[in-house]
């Protein structure tokens, strides 16, 4: 039985005083089944797991490096999150693959690292708009899931979200045929490829414009496992009913 994972990505976002939210997911949490981890901007993690000591929230990254140590000013190792005791790694999120051009390879490299350190990997995947329209989405989720998914996945060390591109803080969702369609996809796929005991643990998460008012409806669908969620993950007043709504589901 896979548990329901809602996972909050702030990405450059949120205060330092904007962690306080992280005492009432833990307080929501007392009544749902789900688990939250919020993944709070890199200079945030040791002040967030400080606070979420104790309680069941988890606390991840948002990016690791793909080496342990050496010389890349500004980056960040997966055994320091480790460290300070984060226990979760968003990896290859469109903005990144876009910004800096992270390529599949370079995602699984990093996955690799993060296993390593004892992380799990939330490692992201999704179509262009371009993509959706010319009909090729499953053939570039299948590329991208064979290329940003090392050998070794299981259901302990890796979470696959499914983030359409165009869907991402736009407020625009896909149809939920499309969801189940990409969802279904995705499950059949890693059963090829890691057999379906891996598989069946996989979870597998939806990111875009996910919010309390959409967030039962996707949660619906089968294979959807929780979310990976953006802009309404920065409030406990957004975060929370959502989380609310994937127990329930
Ligand atoms: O990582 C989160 C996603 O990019 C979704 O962001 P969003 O919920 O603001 O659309």
């Amino acid at each position: 039985m896979r548990r329901k994972l809602a996972a909050g990505n702030w990405k450059m976002n949120g205060t330092l005083a904007g962690l306080d939210m992280l005492a009432d997911v833990a307080a929501a949490m007392d009544s749902t089944r789900a688990e939250a981890v919020i993944c709070p901007p890199a200079p945030y993690l040791l002040p967030a797991v400080t606070k979420a000591q104790g309680t069941p929230v988890g606390i991840g990254a948002q990016d690791c490096h793909a080496e342990p140590k050496g010389a890349f000013t500004g980056d960040i190792s997966a055994s320091m999150i480790k460290e300070v005791g984060a226990t979760y790694v968003i990896l290859g999120h469109s903005e990144r693959r876009d910004a800096y051009g992270e390529t599949d390879a370079d995602v699984a490299a990093k996955a690799q690292a993060a296993w390593d350190a004892g992380l799990t990997a939330i490692i992201c995947i999704g179509e262009s708009e371009a993509d959706r329209s010319s009909g090729t989405t499953l053939d570039v989720i299948a590329e991208q899931l064979a290329g940003s998914l090392p050998d070794g996945c299981t259901g302990e060390n890796t979470v696959v979200a499914y983030e359409p591109i165009w869907a991402i803080g736009t407020g625009k969702i896909p149809t939920l045929d499309q969801i189940v369609e990409v969802h279904d996809f995705i499950r059949a796929t890693l059963a090829e490829r890691f057999g379906t005991d891996v598989s069946d643990a996989l979870r597998l998460l939806y990111g875009g414009s996910v919010k309390p008012d959409n967030a039962a409806e996707i949660f619906k669908v089968d294979n959807v496992d929780g979310a990976l969620i953006g802009g309404a993950s920065l409030r406990a007043a957004d975060f929370v009913p959502i989380l609310q709504a994937l127990s329930a589901a």
